[in-house]
């Protein structure tokens, strides 16, 4: 096989995939249909030609709008049940999901169906496909930091059901600080801990999220190449980074894929994965991301398996259970 080929097959975890940001146009609109939700566009074409981002902003202007389609349990579940029949298709074995409740509880709908509706999914993901899952709660940070302690009471009954929590929506002028309280009371709460940091924002915002919030992994990151000495910290913890290419693409934090920073990130020994973030809004889910990766940064075979490897190293899956899809990698990478 070669570099395209093994990055297809290469069996790999998915970190950062907002389910929000997997809903489809078609999707979009037959819950619209189904909910008699009015939508702004009047055809999938129309929607689909309005993703032409310049940056995550236009992005969110959009995502949020395209969300409001979602009202009940069973939509949360078809969302989700989506992506797991598209992640099974490409070699992911592993899943874990954000979700945004306060896009969802602000107009109404119950903490309730937002959980329950995503946790079916998983747990039906596990069952049917055979694909681990798990659930990670994002706070708005955009809103308050009382707006995401009363969000995360609310979510509390439904504790069993997410393993730990984010930091997603507009990064520049929300700093990691404004949550640490929040993030420390999670913590005390067994809850693993990640933030979006250094997407659009500077490293400083990366440093927050290490030394204050404490996170388990930052999300994107790839505003670490500014800063000599967050990374070789990040070379030294291997405090993973779950990059997005596509992503960055389409909200223009690159201009050019062969511009990506992900593969001097590697080679610098830093703990980096490769992950779709929306992938219904840039362009492809993950294997359109490893291949388009592959091909554009000329990533070797070893580089592939080094992303696939970092996947189960930086996820938050259970000892046995990571030796398990480590073996499943090198036998795919021997065959
Ligand atoms: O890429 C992202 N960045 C911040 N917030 C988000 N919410 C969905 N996707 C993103
Ligand atoms: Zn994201």
């Amino acid at each position: 096989m070669n570099p395209t080929e093994l990055a297809r097959a290469i069996p790999k975890a998915e970190l950062h995939i907002h389910i929000e940001g997997s809903l489809e146009p078609e999707l979009i609109f037959a819950l619209a249909q189904r909910n008699g939700v009015a939508l702004a566009y009047s055809s999938v074409e129309a929607l689909r030609a309005a993703y032409a981002f310049t940056d995550l902003q236009s992005f969110l202007d959009i995502y949020y709008a395209g969300a409001s389609v979602l009202l009940t349990a069973q939509d949360f579940h078809d969302m989700a049940w989506a992506y797991f029949l598209r992640a099974q298709a490409d070699h992911v074995v592993h899943a874990e999901l954000f979700f945004d409740p306060q896009t969802h509880t602000a107009r109404g709908v119950p903490m309730a169906a937002v959980i329950e509706g995503l946790a079916g999914a998983c747990r039906r993901a596990e069952q049917e496909l055979g694909i681990s899952a798990a659930l990670i709660l994002c706070f708005l940070r955009h809103l308050s930091e009382a707006d995401a302690f009363a969000t995360l009471e609310a979510a509390l009954p439904y504790r069993q059901h997410f393993i730990g929590v984010g930091l997603d929506s507009s990064e520049v002028g929300h700093p990691p600080e404004k949550f640490q309280r929040v993030f420390a009371r999670c913590r005390d709460l067994g809850l693993r801990v990640v933030a979006h940091a250094g997407e659009e924002g500077p490293p400083e915002y990366m440093w927050q999220a290490i030394d204050l919030l404490k996170v388990d992994r930052i999300d994107h990151g790839v505003a670490a190449m500014q800063d000599p000495l967050l990374m070789a910290e990040l070379a030294h913890t291997r405090l993973p980074l779950t990059v997005c290419p596509l992503s960055n693409l389409k909200l223009c934090v690159v201009d050019d894929l062969r511009d990506h920073p992900l593969k001097r990130m590697l080679d610098a020994g830093l703990c980096v994965t490769v992950n779709s973030d929306d992938p219904a809004y840039f362009g492809g889910y993950l294997n359109a991301n490893y291949v388009q990766t592959t091909e554009a940064l000329s990533l070797s075979r070893a580089d592939v398996v080094a992303l696939a490897k970092n996947s189960f190293e930086a996820s938050f899956i259970d000892p046995a259970q990571r030796s398990a899809f480590l073996a499943a990698v090198d036998r795919v990478a021997a065959g």
